[in-house]
C-alpha cells in the first residue's frame, strides 16, 4: 500500500486488443504511433506487423491496449484468420486519397461477415483533400453496413481525433463483451438478466465496463 491508498491490482486492468488493418500505404502505422506516442512520424521502414502495448484512461477506467499493426505486402493480401481471431476489435483503416483502399476494407468485410467482432473505420489523409477519391458519405455508408463507428481524421494532423478513434473502439468492445456475459447468464438461468445485477469478480469480469 502507498501513502495515496491502495495500489491498483494489476488485475484490475482490461485488456483489449486490436488489430489495425487496411491496404498497404493508407496510415496503419501513422495512426498506431500517434496514439501510441502523440507524435507524427512519417515514415516507418518495417515489412513485417508490429506489435505494441499502451496503457490509456478509458472513461476513468485503465486499459492495456495490445494494438498489432499489421502491414498486407500487397492490395491482396487480406488479413489471416489467426489475425482476425486474435483480435478482441478491428480498426479498419482507409484512406481518402486511395479508393483501392475502400475496396480493400470492402473484401475484409467478406472476411469477417459471419463474426460479430466490434469494428470501426477511420478513414485517414484528410489533410488531403484536393486528392479525394473517396467520400466522406461512401465512408458513412460503409459504416452503416458494417453497423459500427466511422470518422475521418488526418493523423499527419492532430492527436485527439484519432484517441477517439481508439476509445470508440475500446467501448464496442467493452459493450459487446458486457452483451455476451449477459447472453451467456441468461442461458445459464433461463431468464432475462436485464433487471438482475451483475455480481463481478475475477480478473474476466474486471474488464466488464460497470452497469
Ligand atoms: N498527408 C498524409 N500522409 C499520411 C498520413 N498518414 C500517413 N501518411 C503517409 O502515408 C504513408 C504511409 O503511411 P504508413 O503509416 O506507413 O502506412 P501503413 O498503412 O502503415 O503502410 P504499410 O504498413 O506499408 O501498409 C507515409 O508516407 C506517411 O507519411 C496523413 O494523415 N496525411
Amino acid at each position: 500500500m502507498n501513502g495515496k491508498g491502495l495500489r491498483r491490482k494489476k488485475s484490475a486492468l482490461c485488456e483489449v486488443k486490436v488489430a489495425v488493418i487496411g491496404g498497404p500505404g493508407v496510415g496503419k502505422s501513422a495512426l498506431s504511433v500517434r496514439f501510441l506516442t502523440r507524435r507524427y512520424i512519417g515514415e516507418y521502414d518495417h515489412q513485417s506487423e508490429t506489435r505494441y502495448k499502451h496503457e490509456v484512461l478509458v472513461d476513468n477506467e485503465p486499459v492495456l491496449y495490445e494494438i498489432l499493426d499489421t502491414c498486407p505486402k500487397n492490395e491482396e493480401d487480406l488479413p489471416s484468420t489467426e489475425t482476425i481471431n486474435w483480435a478482441d476489435g478491428l480498426l479498419l483503416v482507409y484512406s481518402i486519397i486511395d479508393r483501392r483502399s475502400m475496396s480493400y476494407l470492402k473484401r475484409v468485410g467478406s472476411l469477417i461477415a459471419n463474426s460479430d467482432i466490434p469494428v470501426y473505420i477511420v478513414a485517414n489523409k484528410n489533410d488531403m483533400v484536393h486528392l479525394r477519391e473517396v467520400s466522406a458519405e461512401e465512408g458513412a455508408i460503409l459504416a452503416r453496413h458494417f453497423e459500427c463507428g466511422f470518422s475521418e481524421v488526418a493523423a499527419a494532423e492532430m492527436v485527439a481525433p484519432v484517441a477517439v478513434v481508439f476509445q470508440e473502439l475500446c467501448r464496442a468492445v467493452l459493450a459487446a463483451r458486457r452483451k455476451s456475459k449477459h447472453s451467456l447468464l441468461e442461458r445459464m438461468l433461463g431468464t432475462k438478466t436485464s433487471n438482475l445485477r451483475l455480481y463481478a469478480r475475477g480478473k474476466s469480469d474486471s474488464c466488464l465496463p460497470k452497469d
